[in-house]
């Protein structure tokens, strides 16, 4: 039977390294650059408006939140990156909470990376793509905010995203709007046919 994602519930927040929840259910690990929509795009597949924490402070997000859905999969919620205010130590208590969740075998069934649609993705969005794929895991890319691109700017942006994070051909890229709900019902039949 389907994944019922109306039924959602928080379930915790880890903080220190090694704290990472395993209790055999599938992981879907969601990663972005700070403010480009992960909260939103995990709203909007939840059909929540303030579940995951949107617009809140950016970059103070130092832990690994989980979300349980309908009893079966986990969302996890990993914290954003690329706050060019964030503080140097701030930064390193990221990397090496960063490090050590990806070093922990087998703990991601998937991963969603989400980039914004109207930029080349930064350097960081490379190098959290090249841990996902090095984790061994399937990878969905999501490109978010389509709906601040011109019709004419979606191929050729998409094409750039694809290009710039070398992807593999057995990732997806998923063009998506949390704001509109675009691409809403490709991500979740991708989450439940991955997990
Ligand atoms: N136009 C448009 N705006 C969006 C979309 N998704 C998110 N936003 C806006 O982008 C801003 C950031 O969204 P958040 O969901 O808070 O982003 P986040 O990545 O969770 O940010 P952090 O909490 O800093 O990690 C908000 O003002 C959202 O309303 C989208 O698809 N289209």
């Amino acid at each position: 039977m389907g994944i019922n994602f109306n039924k959602a519930e928080f379930i915790l927040s880890a903080v220190q390294p090694g704290a990472f929840l395993r209790d055999g259910r599938p992981q879907v690990a969601f990663a972005g650059r700070s403010n480009v929509g992960k909260s939103s795009v995990i709203n909007r597949l939840l059909n929540r408006k303030n579940f995951a924490r949107v617009g809140a402070t950016p970059g103070k997000t130092t832990q690994v939140n989980y979300f349980l859905i309908d009893g079966r999969i986990y969302f996890t919620d990993l914290p954003g990156y690329g706050y060019a205010k964030v503080s140097k130590e701030e930064r390193d208590r990221w990397g090496r909470l960063m490090e050590n969740y990806f070093q922990e075998q087998g703990l991601i069934t998937l991963g969603v990376l989400i980039v914004d649609a109207r930029h080349k993705p930064t350097a960081d969005d490379v190098t959290m793509c090249t841990w996902f794929k090095e984790s061994g895991c399937p990878l969905i890319v999501v490109a978010n905010k389509l709906d601040k691109l011109k019709k004419n700017e979606i191929e050729p942006n998409l094409q750039r995203i694809w290009d710039t994070l070398e992807l593999p051909d057995t990732a997806a890229l998923i063009p998506f709007s949390a704001e509109k709900g675009i691409g809403k019902t490709e991500l979740l039949s991708a989450i439940e046919q991955l997990c």
